[in-house]
């Protein structure tokens, strides 16, 4: 096969970021996907409805008119956080879901939340009205080894989380290990998981040996190279609980060349052809059109996209750093030639 048409793909969680820098990233994302899952960790984090309003605006206003694109806002849940606003916000459509990060876990998480106690009032609402929870699943606990972050928060916190609340969505985002595959498919609750495409393509090798690679630096972590084989079974294999999420997730190259660098990968600029290189590998291009397309909008409850997007095995070459100096941003894969374009 040397070209692929799929129904218009959604990204299931991107970093949009704000101001000059959203100005600068939003088309990427826009480009290629009709619709996006928006995370909420800006400086203030977006908390409420009118934050998730306000925002939106931003976006729209920041976005070449020539697409069609259409942000989906998610609100950053707080230990405060009234599950009234999260229920208002979902009835009238402002609000697609719920974003937690535990209290530091990553980037701007320090307002996150500091155990699943403390949010059970929003979780009971949410399972009640059908709003998905989205999860980035890492334990902070400084004994835990930052390799294993993932799989223990799945036994200390997600197991018990989801024995309580069985009837609650719950999106484990970017998901990294073996663990969380199994996690997965032997759940019997509404469960589904994003995977990234730099989670598919890179291991820890690729990050370390020879030199480290900060532009692979991300959270979670990438793994060792039978976590990422896993992932690429999982999105291959065909179970709908499975989809795409980039988590492109810009950083001023200052902020990552560093010696306390930020984690966070910039894959929108070459996503869509980082994921079906992937499919292609794994000679799985016929289960490409679910995991992008498909599974995410039935997980949601959202339509499938009308329209069509076509992928041609026609080499590209990944452009250069955007912007200048202190503010400037390096594309993932920055300068290589990918076997796929976007047609
Ligand atoms: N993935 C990352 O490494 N970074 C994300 C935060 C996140 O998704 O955890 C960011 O906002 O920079
Ligand atoms: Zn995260
Ligand atoms: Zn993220």
């Amino acid at each position: 096969m040397n070209s692929i048409t799929i129904a218009r793909p959604d990204d299931w969680h991107v970093h949009l970021r704000d101001d000059d820098m959203l100005e600068q990233v939003v088309e990427f994302t826009a480009r290629q996907f009709a619709r996006a899952i928006v995370m909420p960790n800006l400086k203030p984090p977006v908390i409420n409805i009118e934050r998730a309003i306000a925002y939106r605006d931003r976006i729209l206003a920041a976005c070449p008119e020539q697409y069609d694109f259409t942000p989906l806002m998610t609100a950053y849940l707080t230990d405060t956080t009234d599950p009234a606003e999260l229920e208002r916000g979902f009835a009238a459509g402002v609000l697609t879901a719920v974003k937690l990060y535990p209290a530091n876990a990553t980037t701007n998480s320090a307002a996150g939340v500091s155990s699943v106690d403390a949010v059970r009032g929003c979780l009971e609402v949410m399972q009640r009205i059908g709003m998905p929870l989205l999860v980035h699943g890492e334990v902070v606990d400084p004994a835990i080894d930052i390799f294993d972050r993932e799989a223990v928060f799945l036994e200390r916190v997600l197991a018990p989380m989801i024995a309580d609340f069985p009837a609650l969505k719950v999106v484990l985002e970017h998901i990294t290990t073996a663990d969380s595959v199994d996690f997965i498919m032997a759940s019997t609750t509404p469960l589904a998981a994003t995977i990234t495409a730099h989670h598919l393509q890179v291991n820890r090798n690729h990050m370390l040996v020879g030199g480290i690679r900060p532009h692979y630096y991300c959270l979670p972590i990438v793994k060792r190279a039978s976590h990422q084989q896993a992932l690429r079974d999982a999105a291959t294999g065909g179970d709908t609980r499975f989809f795409l999420g980039t988590d492109t997730a810009p950083h001023p190259i200052t902020g990552k060349h560093s010696a306390c660098g930020c984690a966070g990968v910039f894959t929108a600029p070459c996503a869509l052809e980082s994921y079906v290189q992937v499919f292609d590998e794994e000679n799985a291009l016929d289960k490409f059109e679910a995991f992008a397309s498909f599974n995410g909008p039935a997980f949601y409850g959202l339509p499938v996209n009308t329209g069509t997007l076509t992928l041609t095995r026609t080499p590209t070459k990944v452009g250069g750093d955007l912007g200048e100096g202190d503010a400037a941003i390096r594309p993932y894969r920055m300068g290589e030639t990918l076997p796929w374009s976007v047609a």
